[in-house]
C-alpha cells in the first residue's frame, strides 16, 4: 500500500485496508444540517423534557447569548445590575492576562452577578449550560471571590478523575497560583491540596468517602455537583446524603442569627445535558436556572448513510480532515481499548506513508484503564507542523477541555457497565459496547469549539441522532452495589432507606449483601461488623480489603499489599501482543508461579524490584519491554501500595510482615475477598461457580488456561461470547468449604 492511496475519500482510488479487511465502502458523506438550524430558528431538541439551544446542527451564539432562562421564562442580561462584561484583573503577565480576557469573554461573564444573586438566594440551584459556557472552571471562582464560601471551602465534584486533575490545574492557572494552593484536587490514590486550598475538584467518589470522617461534611460550604446528567452511582448516593446534610445543617440555623449562617450548606447541580425538572423536584424549593449562550459555533455533520464499521469509518473521517481541513487537533470518541488499539494502528501505518510535507500525526490514547500520567499526555502542547490524533473513550466525553481540539469524530458507541444478575444467579459486571445517548453525542459535539469554531462528524445519520435515547439509565440501575453498600452501612445508612432520585433493581442489592455477609463486613442481621468497618477504610473494592485483613493471620501482609496493588492500578501489568504470542510466552515463563496467575504477579514485581536496585531508567524500561511488561502500572502499584501501607499503619497493621516464598498463605488470604469468585472443576472440563449458577473458563491470558484442577479463585469475570474468569489461581477446596461458600451454593 503507498502513501497515495491515503487519498481514500476519491472512491476511484483503491482504500486502504484495516484489520485486515479491504475498504468496500465509499468514505462517508456527510450532510451539514440546514442554515435554518444553524440560526436556531428551529425550535431546539429537548433534553430531558429541557429546551437546549444546542441543536443538532451548526452552532451559533443566539442573539441574546447573555440570557438566562429560568423555568419558560427568559432573564436577559439587561435585567441584571451586571450588564458589563467584567473587569479583567490587572495582569502580571501577559500570558495571565490573555487568560482573563478569554475568562471575561465566556457567556456565564456576563451574568455572573446575576447568577451570584441566585446561588446567595436558593439554597439549592440547577445549573444548566452549554458546554463550553464556562460552568465548571467559573463559577467556583465566582463564588470563592464573592465570599459566598466564607471560611468554609468549595468542592466540585466530577464522575472522572481525568476531569477533576485537568479542571484543577486549569483553574489554579486562572487564579494565578500553583496547583493544591488555593486550588487542589483528590482522587483516588492522589490529591494535591494544602491547608490554603478554597476549591477542591474531586471525584464523587472521593467525597462521598470523606463522609465517614465528617458525615456533615463541616468543611464545605459549597458543593457543587458537576456533570449531574452522568448520574454515577456515586453522584446519586452524593445526592441523596447532601439533601439530608443540607437539611441538618441549614434548619436549625434559622433564626439563630449570623454565626450560623456561615454553617449553612449550598448546593449547586450542574450540567449541559441534565432532566432539570427531575433535579428540581428531588429538592423542593430549588431554583432552575439555564445560562445561554456559548462562546465559539460548533458545526455538527452527520452522515447520509448508515456506517457498518464505526472503525474504518473513523479512519477514513481522520485522513479526510487531515488532508483537506486546515490545522488543528482531532478527538475521536470509541467505544473501548481494542479499537482504540486497532484504529491507532491504522492511523500509524497511513501516517507513515504521508506526502513529504504534510502535517505530522501525534497519536495519544485516553481510556480509563490507561495510567493517569499517560492520559494527561493529550493536555502537553502540540508540537509544530503537527496535528494531534487523541483516540479516547467516553472519559474525554464531559467536563474536559483539550488546547487544540478543532474537530471532533463520533462513532456513536460507547461501552456501559451492567450487572447481569437475574441471568447468571453469581452476578456480576459487564462493558458492553451500545449506541450513545442524544446527552452523550451533545457533550461529545462540545469538546469541539472550546477555544475557536470546532466541527463535529457523527458517524451515524441525524435520524439516528434523532431516535438515540434521551440520556442514560443511571448507573445505581445497572450496576454492582457491593462497594457502597459497605460505605452506606458503615455511615449507618442503607439503600433500601436512603432518599435516593432512582431505586435500584432488588436482585443486585440482594447479591451485594450477599458478597457482604460471606466476607465479614455484615452479620447475620445485616449489621456492620468491626472487620466491615475496617474494610471500608481502605481505598479497594471490600473483596480486596478483606484480602489485605485476612493477610494479617496469615502473616503476609507483605505479598498481599503487592499483589493488591498491581490488581487496582488502572492498567493491566501485562502487555499483550496478537502478533508476537510466542515471544510473550516466553518471556512470561520465568515469572510463571504453578499455582497461577497471583504468585506470577508477585514474581514480576520482586523481578522488577530486583531490576531497579542495579539499572537506571531507560535500563528498567528496556527490561520491561524485553518481558512484555507496563512499566507504568508497576510504577503505579508502587503508589498505591504505599497508601495502602499508610492505611494499614492507622488500622494497627505491621504490613511488613513476609511469609517468604509460601504461596498457600497468599492464596487463602485473596480466598477470603474473593470467596464469591471461585469455581469448581466440572466432568465436562468446565467450571461452574460456587455462588452462582453459570459455567466459566479460565481465561486465555491466564498461566491455568490449559490446566484443569478442581477448585479456582479468580480476580473478576470477562463477558465476551462466554463467561471467562480472569486473574486465575488454584485454591484448596477444603479451605473454601470452611469459607462456608459451598454451603450458601446448597443453600
Ligand atoms: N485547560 C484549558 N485550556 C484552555 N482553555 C480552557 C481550558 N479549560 C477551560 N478552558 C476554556 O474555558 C471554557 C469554559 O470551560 P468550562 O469547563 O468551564 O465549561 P463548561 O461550561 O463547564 O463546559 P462543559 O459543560 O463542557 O463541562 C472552555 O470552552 C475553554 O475556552
Amino acid at each position: 500500500m503507498c502513501a497515495k492511496s491515503l487519498r481514500l475519500f476519491h472512491e476511484s482510488r483503491k482504500p486502504p485496508s484495516h484489520r485486515g479487511r479491504s475498504f468496500k465502502r465509499p468514505r462517508p458523506t456527510w450532510v451539514e444540517v440546514s442554515d435554518d438550524e444553524s440560526r436556531g430558528r428551529r425550535r431546539h431538541p429537548k433534553v430531558n423534557g429541557v429546551s437546549t439551544s444546542m441543536p443538532n446542527g451548526v452552532h451559533k451564539p443566539s442573539k441574546k447569548p447573555n440570557g438566562f432562562v429560568n423555568g419558560t421564562t427568559v432573564v436577559h442580561m439587561e435585567d441584571s445590575a451586571d450588564v458589563a462584561v467584567p473587569r479583567v484583573p490587572v495582569a502580571t503577565s501577559s500570558k495571565h492576562a490573555a487568560i482573563q480576557e478569554q475568562r471575561a469573554n465566556l457567556p456565564i461573564a456576563r451574568g455572573k452577578e446575576a447568577l451570584l444573586n441566585e446561588f446567595r438566594e436558593h439554597d439549592v440551584t440547577v445549573l444548566l449550560g452549554e458546554t463550553g459556557s464556562g460552568k465548571t472552571t467559573q463559577v467556583p471562582q465566582y463564588l470563592l471571590e464573592s465570599g459566598m464560601a466564607g471560611d468554609g471551602m468549595i468542592a466540585v465534584t466530577q464522575p472522572r478523575r481525568v476531569a477533576a486533575t485537568s479542571l484543577s490545574a486549569r483553574v489554579a492557572t486562572e487564579q494565578n497560583s500553583s496547583l493544591g494552593s488555593v486550588v487542589g484536587y483528590a482522587v483516588r490514590f492522589d490529591e494535591r491540596s494544602s491547608p490554603a486550598t478554597r476549591i477542591k475538584y474531586l471525584t464523587d467518589g472521593m467525597i462521598f468517602r470523606e463522609l465517614m470522617s465528617d458525615p456533615l461534611l463541616s468543611k464545605y460550604s459549597i458543593i457543587i455537583v458537576d456533570e449531574a446528567h452522568e448520574r454515577s452511582l456515586r453522584t446519586d448516593l452524593l445526592i441523596a446524603n447532601l439533601k439530608t446534610i443540607q437539611q441538618q445543617r441549614n434548619e436549625p440555623a434559622k433564626g439563630k442569627g449570623k454565626e450560623k449562617e456561615k454553617e449553612k450548606l449550598k448546593i449547586i447541580i450542574m450540567s449541559a445535558t441534565l432532566d432539570a425538572e427531575k433535579f428540581g423536584k428531588f429538592f423542593p424549593g430549588s431554583k432552575i436556572i439555564y445560562v445561554q449562550g456559548r462562546q465559539h459555533p460548533v458545526t455538527i455533520y452527520h452522515c447520509a448513510q448508515s456506517q457498518v464499521d464505526y472503525v474504518d469509518s473513523a479512519l477514513r473521517t481522520f485522513f479526510q480532515i487531515h488532508t483537506d481541513q486546515p490545522p488543528g487537533d482531532v478527538l475521536i470518541f470509541l467505544p473501548g481499548q481494542e479499537d482504540i488499539e486497532s484504529l491507532e494502528k491504522s492511523i500509524r501505518l497511513y501516517a507513515n506513508q504521508l506526502p513529504h510535507g504534510q502535517q505530522e500525526v501525534l497519536i495519544c490514547t485516553m481510556y480509563a484503564s490507561q495510567a493517569p500520567g499517560q492520559n494527561a499526555k493529550v493536555f502537553h502542547s502540540t508540537p509544530p507542523n503537527t496535528r494531534k490524533c487523541i483516540l479516547a473513550t467516553n472519559i474525554a466525553e464531559t467536563s474536559i477541555t483539550i488546547p487544540g481540539v478543532k474537530y471532533v469524530i463520533d462513532t456513536g458507541k460507547c461501552k456501559e457497565k451492567r450487572y447481569l444478575a437475574k441471568n447468571t444467579g453469581g452476578g456480576f459486571d459487564t462493558l458492553m459496547t451500545r449506541d450513545i445517548t442524544k446527552s452523550s453525542a451533545m457533550q461529545r459535539a462540545g469538546r469541539a469549539g472550546r477555544e475557536g469554531p470546532g466541527f463535529c462528524f457523527r458517524l451515524y445519520t441525524e435520524d439516528s441522532f434523532k431516535n438515540m435515547a434521551t440520556s442514560a439509565e443511571p448507573e445505581i440501575l445497572r450496576c454492582g452495589l457491593t462497594s457502597p453498600m459497605l460505605q452506606l452501612k458503615c455511615l449507618g445508612q442503607s439503600l433500601e432507606t436512603l432518599d435516593l432520585m432512582d431505586r435500584p433493581d432488588i436482585d443486585s442489592m440482594i447479591s451485594a449483601l450477599k458478597t457482604l455477609y460471606l466476607i465479614g463486613a455484615l452479620d447475620s442481621t445485616g449489621e456492620i461488623t468491626e472487620i466491615g468497618r475496617d474494610m471500608a477504610a481502605f481505598p479497594l473494592e471490600p473483596v480486596y480489603s478483606r484480602a489485605v485483613l485476612a493477610s494479617k493471620e496469615y502473616g503476609c501482609t507483605n505479598e498481599v499489599l503487592t499483589v493488591i496493588s498491581v490488581l487496582s492500578a488502572s492498567s493491566k501489568v501485562f502487555v499483550e501482543s496478537s502478533e508476537q504470542r510466542d515471544a510473550v510466552a516466553e518471556a512470561r515463563r520465568k515469572f510463571k508461579h504453578a499455582s497461577g496467575d497471583h504468585l506470577t504477579i508477585l514474581n514480576v514485581v520482586r523481578a522488577y524490584n530486583d531490576v531497579a536496585l542495579s539499572e537506571n531508567k531507560s535500563g528498567r524500561r528496556e527490561w520491561c519491554r524485553k518481558h512484555f511488561l507496563n512499566e507504568r502500572a508497576l510504577l503505579e502499584a508502587i503508589d498505591i501500595r504505599e497508601q495502602l501501607q499508610h492505611t494499614c499503619e492507622r488500622l494497627g497493621i505491621d504490613w511488613k510482615v513476609s511469609c517468604g516464598e509460601k504461596e498457600d498463605p497468599v492464596i487463602q488470604s485473596l480466598g477470603h475477598g474473593l470467596v464469591s469468585n471461585t469455581a469448581f472443576l466440572q466432568p465436562d472440563g468446565s467450571y461452574k461457580q460456587t455462588m452462582g449458577h453459570s459455567a466459566v473458563k479460565i481465561h486465555p491470558s491466564s498461566t491455568l488456561c490449559d490446566k484443569k484442577v478442581p477448585t479456582i479463585v479468580y480476580d473478576e469475570v470477562v463477558y465476551t461470547n462466554q463467561i471467562y474468569a480472569r486473574g486465575v489461581s488454584i485454591i484448596n477446596k477444603s479451605f473454601l468449604a470452611g469459607l462456608g461458600s459451598l454451603k450458601v451454593r446448597q443453600a
